[in-house]
């Protein structure tokens, strides 16, 4: 009988509902993934591809740590949850045990309910899911003197049910759902370190993208704190994908914004942003990518009005993602503050120095061209040859 959790149970999520073919190649893919996690933050455990769940099991010597691997495991894109388990046969009384050794740390008072998933046939176990979640209920409650309570208990106790093995636990995580990283091909994202951009880029990997981050360093306009708050989010973004080369690239670009405030009035937010898309354009051919990415939202700022989104877009050739569109500045802060890169994303942006007082909101893309430099877009592109890397880890 094992006395604590013993293995770690992965759960996906998206991944399932794709054909054979799409879902085994995004499952050695979410494998993978999970495997650098371990890794990178120096935790041991061996994992197993199954069809329905991946798994992470001790290794083959040494110490193996269930809770930290579930924890950790939950942060990979594409993983819906994890469980740290104890792995039994699938028999009513060992589940029954299991279950019971787990309630050992029940809490005074609280609450319980089973939850049973069962995946074989009446031959392969001769019960229903509700008959096992019966009698493992009975179990806990004799030996925890628990109540039950099945619409909001205090403790879920789940038992998973598979045909050969089943995995009984107390403790769930939650993973951030989406698609395993690599599974979307790359992008490239403007990266300011702000709150916003740092989002974008994390929705961007949720959704199985290879995320390329690019800051444009403004010179006067910016800093190095506004570089240091950027290589830092960036790290933390890439944290769940330690893996993939996702280390900020960093474009010096103080003489061109010099030049466009001297040179440019009310649009040269909207030339500005133009040009960011330029440089990102011109890394994304470099690196492999198919797109670009930003961090704006519709309307929340002058930049960022319908009309002058249309006026930035005309200047990119490949698609421009932003996964903020439609999002509320209150739902990107919770999103920032869950994912860990909102502290450090509080100071003055850089952006907001270069904004004259009076921008334009409803550009005309004519006026927009007329108004900027003639040999913006080249020197945009020049700009991402001169680029760095600073690697936040
Ligand atoms: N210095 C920069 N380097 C790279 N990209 C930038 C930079 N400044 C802005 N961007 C890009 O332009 C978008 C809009 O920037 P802006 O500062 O106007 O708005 P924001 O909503 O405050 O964005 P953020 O919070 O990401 O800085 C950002 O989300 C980002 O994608």
């Amino acid at each position: 009988m094992q006395q604590s959790p013993d293995l770690a149970v992965v759960r996906y999520g998206e991944a399932g509902i794709k054909s054979d073919k799409v879902r085994g190649q995004m499952l050695d893919r979410l494998a993978e993934n999970v495997r650098a996690i371990l890794d990178d933050r120096g935790i041991p455990g061996h994992v197993e591809r199954h069809w329905s769940r991946l798994l992470i099991r001790p290794p083959e010597a040494g110490e193996f740590d269930a809770d930290a691997a579930a924890r950790a495991a939950a942060d990979a894109f594409g993983v819906v949850s994890t469980r740290p388990a104890i792995s039994t046969a699938p028999e009513a009384d060992a589940l029954a045990e299991a279950a019971v050794t787990l309630a050992a740390d029940h809490p005074d008072g609280a609450t319980f309910a089973v939850r049973a998933n069962r995946a074989g046939s009446p031959e392969t176990h001769p019960f229903t899911s509700q008959e096992v979640a019966a009698a493992v209920g009975a179990a806990i409650g004799d030996a925890t003197g628990a109540g039950v309570d099945l619409d909001e208990p205090d403790r879920a106790y789940r038992l998973d049910v598979r045909e050969d093995e089943a995995f009984v636990s107390a403790v769930e995580y939650d993973g951030p759902g989406g698609l395993p990283v690599g599974t979307q091909g790359k992008t490239v994202a403007l990266f300011s370190g702000g709150i916003d951009s740092p989002v974008a880029a994390w929705e961007l990997f949720k959704r199985g993208l290879e995320v390329v981050p690019v800051y444009l360093d403004l010179g006067d306009y910016g800093g190095p704190d506004h570089l240091a708050r950027a290589v830092e989010t960036a790290g933390t973004v890439a944290r769940s994908a330690p893996h993939v080369d996702a280390r900020l690239r960093v474009v010096p670009a103080g003489d061109l914004v010099d030049d466009l405030v001297d040179a440019t009035g009310a649009t040269r937010m909207l030339s500005l942003r133009r040009a960011m898309l330029r440089v990102a354009e011109a890394v994304a051919e470099d690196v492999g990518a198919h797109s670009v990415a930003t961090g704006e939202s519709i309307g929340q700022k002058s930049s960022q009005t319908g009309p002058n989104v249309r006026v930035t877009d005309a200047a990119a050739t490949l698609p421009v993602h932003r996964p903020l569109l439609t999002r509320d500045k209150p739902e990107i802060v919770a999103r920032a503050r869950e994912i860990g890169t909102f502290v450090d994303a509080t100071m003055n942006v850089g952006c907001e120095r270069v904004a004259p007082d009076y921008p334009e909101t409803n550009a005309r893309l004519s006026a927009v061209e007329a108004a900027e430099p003639e040999d913006l877009f080249d020197r945009a592109e020049a700009l991402a040859d001169e680029r760095y890397v600073v690697d936040g880890n």
